[in-house]
């Protein structure tokens, strides 16, 4: 059912730090077979924002990247709406950080108030927050056809390291130009949605003893003996050389810092996901006049949330086991495959019963039928992030990019066909869209450049992974990329504007 809507995606940019680790290199060094990761989990890859690289630098060249391959004239641009769960302040919002380096950027050309009236805002929702803030602004696009929006989302997905989460981290922004009549997607207005609030995964300010804080820096500065040193002195050292990125509270006993590592529960949030994107589906379907059971051929692939690979492929066999019951083709689909359904009457203990159905689900995935499906509908997206880990708020874009990039380099023709995108946020929500592929999309996505800039990174050995997880790299790794912005400095504790942060612009000595 092509969609009749006229707004959309008119073309996307992606910013990806220069940095990469092998996952090969951490599985190593935390024991774990590689094959897990891999075959798995579908990783082999992690992107990492280097030391002068955040959430604002790389939405910033994100946008800047967008705005060049589309001659945009700032002043022309109405939003800049950032989607993202590591902002850098409580109160400022990272998109006026984003506004500043671009206004700099422009004013030689169009200048210094060529952004004055650019409506720019934060939109966070751990992992959603991007598509709450495109749903936005194609509702504000949609009312005028000179206006022009700009989504971007930016993160970093940093975990503890140790955790099962560090293996799935990642780092980048991904930019969509939002206005009618797109050369690319058109998106339809109508969204499913599904809301239940969790705590699958938060990022909460924590209350911290003394005695855990000197742990902490006795493991990060071994060489120092912390017994003696005062709360001020501890606060240091842990702006300084941590994973602790402020201090906000001090008292004799306790610190209130903030993380910037989520704290989480992996199978349930998995189970949340799960259950959110089916709800989310049936409101979509419901909104759509939609039945079930016809979802392979009405939609040419499916778009994920993919906090990492292979999440679509684990977490689908529920819907994909209820379009064949829809089909009635469920039995001969269990009888072909041999799988024994599990029967409630056959357990007394309720837990069992449920287990029992999580394994038969798990054994869906692994029949032929499943595989083939995965390779027509969910592949397409996912090979992206194997080779850069978690976007948070930008991994169903990037998803989106990858089915784009994928069918354009195997000469595919996409146009007129109707993609599905699923996104998750913990805490939690989901939200089910539709786009149709524009006539003039191919042109578009050869500008994507998707491979070819995972192909130009560098890589780096798990010292230097360590380094940049504590924070405590001066500089950055590898040298400012040309055409790109970089944070300068950030004021510390003893400045009276603790916090402000400085960013650079390091000039494209070809342009
Ligand atoms: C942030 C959000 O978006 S919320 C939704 C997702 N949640 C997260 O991302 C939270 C952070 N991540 C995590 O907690 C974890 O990485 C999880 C929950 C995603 C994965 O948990 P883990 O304990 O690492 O993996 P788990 O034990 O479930 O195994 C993963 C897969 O590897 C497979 N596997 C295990 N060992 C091997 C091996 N040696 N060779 C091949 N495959 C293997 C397992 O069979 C399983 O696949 P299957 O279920 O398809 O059969």
């Amino acid at each position: 059912m092509a969609i009749s809507s006229t707004v959309g995606i008119d073309d996307f940019s992606i910013y990806l730090p220069q940095l990469y680790l092998p996952i090969e290199k951490l599985a190593e060094k935390r024991n774990i077979p590689y094959s897990k990761l891999k075959d798995g989990l579908g990783l082999e890859q992690m992107a990492l924002a280097d030391a002068r690289e955040d959430t604002a630098t790389m939405a910033a060249n994100a946008v800047l990247d967008l705005m060049h391959k589309n001659d945009l004239d700032p002043c022309t641009v109405g939003r800049i709406y950032l989607g993202t769960e590591s902002a850098l302040d409580g109160a400022k919002p990272t998109a006026t950080y984003v506004l500043e380096m671009l206004s700099d950027h422009f004013a030689d050309a169009y200048g210094p108030n060529c952004f004055l009236h650019c409506d720019v805002v934060d939109l966070t929702f751990a992992c959603i927050g991007g598509v709450d803030a495109l749903q936005n602004c194609l509702e504000w696009t949609a009312a005028r056809e000179d206006r022009i929006g700009i989504v971007v989302a930016s993160d970093r997905a940093k975990y503890e390291m140790g955790s099962t989460g560090e293996y799935t981290q990642g780092a980048g922004a991904v930019a969509m130009l939002v206005r009618q009549s797109p050369r690319l997607l058109a998106i339809d207005p109508d969204f499913g949605v599904a809301t239940r609030p969790t705590h699958d995964f938060f990022k909460p300010k924590r209350k911290v003893s003394k005695q855990d804080i000197i742990r902490e820096v006795i493991d990060l500065l071994p060489d120092l003996s912390a017994e003696d040193y005062s709360l001020g002195e501890l606060e240091d050292k842990l702006t300084n050389g941590s994973t602790t990125t402020g201090v906000l509270d001090c008292n004799e006993r306790f610190l209130t810092i903030h993380k910037d590592t989520p704290v989480f529960d992996g199978p349930y949030s998995n189970e949340s996901y799960q259950a959110r994107i089916r709800e989310a589906l049936m409101d979509y379907r419901r909104r759509r006049g939609q039945q079930p059971g016809r979802l392979s051929e009405e939609y040419a692939a499916l778009a994920f949330h993919l906090p990492y690979a292979y999440q679509a492929r684990r977490m689908f066999s529920e819907i994909y086991m209820e379009e064949l019951k829809a089909q009635r083709q469920w039995e001969a689909f269990t009888e072909r495959n041999q799988l024994d359904v599990p029967c409630a009457d056959d357990y007394e203990d309720r837990e069992q019963y449920l287990n029992k159905c999580g394994e038969f689900l798990r054994s869906v995935t692994k029949t032929e039928d499943y595989r083939r499906f995965v390779e027509s509908h969910l592949a397409p997206g996912d090979w992206a992030s194997s080779r850069v880990g978690n976007l948070y708020s930008g991994s169903v874009f990037l998803s989106l990019m990858a089915i784009l990039e994928a069918a354009h380099h195997s000469d595919e023709d996409l146009s007129g066909q109707d993609l599905l995108v699923l996104a998750y946020g913990s805490g939690s929500k989901a939200k089910v869209f539709g786009a149709t592929v524009q006539p003039g999309w191919r042109e578009v996505t050869a500008g994507f450049d998707l491979q070819l800039r995972l192909n130009n990174r560098q890589e780096i050995d798990y010292d230097t992974y360590e380094k940049l997880h504590r924070c405590i790299l001066p500089d950055n790794v590898t040298e400012h990329e040309q055409g790109t912005f970089f944070l300068a400095d950030v004021h510390d504790s003893h400045d009276e504007t603790e916090g402000v942060r400085h960013y650079g612009y390091a000039a494209n000595v070809l342009a």
